[in-house]
């Protein structure tokens, strides 16, 4: 009989098999059975689909590598493919293999051999001071690092000059300058100023020239802009290239342009060392201001958010994040102080009229007491009860005086105590509101997710960013389904927890650098930074997907909540509210078609 050919053929002789052989019929048998018919491998087998999107959704994306197979993950299935989809979860189980241990027998004689080795900018007193600072620095988990960073800072550096006799057996010059020497030398035939070449090398040598043209007519002064002389000298030298190139020319270029990269690297291993003493100092301000604060955690919590961006590998995004952190920092401790000093400015005043009051009271007291006794002496020498009632009605006015008197201190030390109190209420008041203030300045109080404000803050960056670096750059605008309906028959109060539901499984779904704001009622926009239309129109997709599976309850009842959106790709320039409005019109055409779906509005 021939090789059974579809599935439900190689099912019907797989059972066959299993009775003639006698082999119970459990499912693992069952499927080796069948594989061995078919013909394929057991190990083909892939795990199931959801079991598959359960752990893509529990797998962390806290790191980069992470993030980029767990995508890939989530790609292969959506597109389908189960095998794509297990390949790339393999690819980032093996990502969690531990490293290898730092080699430091490698590295300790390396720093060996650098600390005696020569190089420019480097004394023994510099290569100590540095040695030192990363000793001191360094937690232990990244000295190895570090100290690897220290170690290409000094290598980096051209290794300086030493005594003729010395130099004629180092190898001092970076490889390139001496092959450009020697090819100098021997080429002294060719003429690269229009004259065809003896050895057909022309056109390489043509390439080569036209690419050191670019380099130092484009690359070199690009990353050159705190230098403008350096970057001034680098289009110097292109023009000299440009113009004519003649071999006997070369070996002056040639240590002219060793010249301009040294002091590049100089440059360079100067601007490392900035940043790491900027960051270093950054951290440790940190700590102080960590230490200054234990009692206030909102401070706390930011500066914990702040320390946690500094340790990470810095970019572009997080250093502005770290600023904007930093900016609300700087702005409740600013105001804090304020009210601080008004509060106490005020206390200050209550005070000193409470010590007046306390000396007015004291004079009248020590008045009475001079009187008092004065009228006990007239009482003792009086002869007759006339002279003594005169006496005793003078003692009753005193007294009343001082009742009097006393009544109105008491009644004051009541009032300061309760402007008092009612400053430190106004104090706590006023910081509750700050906080409230600094969170709002940029989030939405119900969600979390930002705010129209939030959102107008981060396009502008997001979209400046795009531009400089000519990436793509998408908006979406999604919109809940029946939202009335949903406030109709369950109140206000589950419609709110519905956004809030909504906030948190979008939020879950997307990559870290995307931004989520709530615009309105229950509008959302979402920014995909890096993204094309068809891309953001599958991530809208993919967020459509996880709300059906993570439904929401609402009085005992699953809630499927549904969105309809419609997606744009950024133009060059473009302002937030027409990408907005070009969205807006994508998402009208999805509710339009039924809801529950996802329309592109192409560029127009
Ligand atoms: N609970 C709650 N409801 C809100 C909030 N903001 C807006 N809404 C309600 O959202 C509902 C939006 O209704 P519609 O604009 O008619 O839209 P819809 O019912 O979702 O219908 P379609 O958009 O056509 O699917 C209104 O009833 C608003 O009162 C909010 O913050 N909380």
């Amino acid at each position: 009989m021939s090789a059974p050919r579809n599935p439900s053929e190689v099912a019907r002789e797989t059972l066959l098999q299993l009775a003639q052989r006698r082999v119970t019929p459990t499912p693992d048998n069952y499927r080796k059975l069948y594989h061995e018919i078919a013909g394929t491998r057991t190990d083909d087998d892939v795990p199931s689909e959801g079991f598959l999107r359960r752990l893509s959704r529990r797998l962390p994306r806290d790191a980069a590598e992470r993030q980029r197979t767990a995508r890939e993950l989530d790609q292969a299935l959506n597109a389908g493919n189960l095998k794509a989809a297990d390949d790339a979860l393999g690819r980032y189980l093996d990502g969690l293999k531990a490293v290898d241990p730092p080699a430091w027998n490698e590295l300790i004689a390396s720093l060996l051999r650098s600390w005696e080795g020569r190089q420019q900018g480097w004394t023994i007193a510099r290569k100590r001071e540095s040695l030192e600072r990363v000793l001191n620095a360094s937690e232990p988990s990244a000295l190895y690092n570090r100290l690897q960073g220290l170690l290409r800072g000094w290598n980096q550096a051209p290794v300086e000059a030493m005594p003729a006799p010395e130099r004629a057996n180092s190898a001092s010059n970076p490889a390139w300058a001496e092959t450009a020497v020697s090819a100098a030398t021997d080429t002294e035939s060719i003429k690269l100023a229009g004259f065809p070449p003896a050895n057909g090398n022309h056109e390489l040598i043509e390439g080569l020239r036209k690419l050191l043209l670019s380099a130092l007519r484009d690359v070199v002064p690009s990353f050159l802009g705190g230098h403008p002389e350096l970057a001034d000298e680098s289009k110097r030298l292109a023009d000299e290239i440009a113009h004519t190139l003649e071999p006997r020319q070369l070996e002056r270029i040639g240590s002219h342009i060793r010249r301009l990269a040294h002091r590049l690297e100089m440059i360079t291993a100067d601007d490392a060392e900035v940043r790491a003493g900027l960051l270093e100092l950054l951290r440790l301000l940190l700590r102080n201001i960590d230490e200054l604060v234990l009692d206030d955690n909102w401070l706390a919590g930011q500066i914990e958010m702040l320390r946690e961006l500094v340790d990470a590998p810095l970019n572009p995004r997080t250093l502005d994040d770290a600023g904007r952190r930093l900016k609300d920092l700087i702005y409740k401790q600013s105001q804090l102080k304020h009210n601080l000093v008004e509060a106490q400015r005020h206390l200050r005043t209550m005070l000193a009229g409470f010590v007046d009051q306390l000396a007015r009271f004291s004079e009248t007291t020590g008045t009475y007491h001079d009187r008092i006794s004065s009228c006990a002496q007239r009482i003792s020498e009086a002869n007759d009860i006339g002279a003594i009632g005169l006496v005793l009605d003078e003692v009753m006015r005193e007294t009343r005086c001082v009742q009097d008197e006393a009544q109105r201190s008491r009644n004051e030390l009541i009032a300061t105590r309760k402007q008092a109190q009612a400053s430190e209420e106004r104090i706590a008041k006023l910081q509750e509101e700050l906080d409230e203030a600094s969170r709002m300045m940029r989030h939405d109080q119900l969600t979390g997710t930002l705010n129209r404000r939030g959102l107008e803050e981060m396009f502008e960056t997001e979209s400046a960013r795009a531009q400089r670096r000519g990436t793509t750059l998408a908006l979406a605008l999604l919109d809940i389904d029946n939202f009335k309906k949903l406030n109709d028959t369950f109140g206000h109060k589950v419609g709110d927890e519905a956004l809030i539901h909504l906030a948190h499984v979008v939020r879950q779904h997307l990559r870290p650098q995307d931004v989520l704001a709530r615009y309105g009622g229950e509008e959302f926009v979402i920014l995909l930074p890096e993204t094309d239309k068809a891309d953001a129109y599958t991530a809208l997709t993919r967020l459509q997907r996880e709300l059906t599976r993570e439904f929401f309850m609402a009085d005992n009842q699953k809630i499927v909540i549904t969105f309809s959106a419609g997606v744009t790709p950024l133009g060059f320039d473009e302002p937030l509210q027409s990408a907005l409005e070009r969205a807006d019109g994508a998402m009208y055409q999805a509710k339009q078609a039924g809801r529950n779906r996802v329309v592109i509005a192409e560029l127009r």
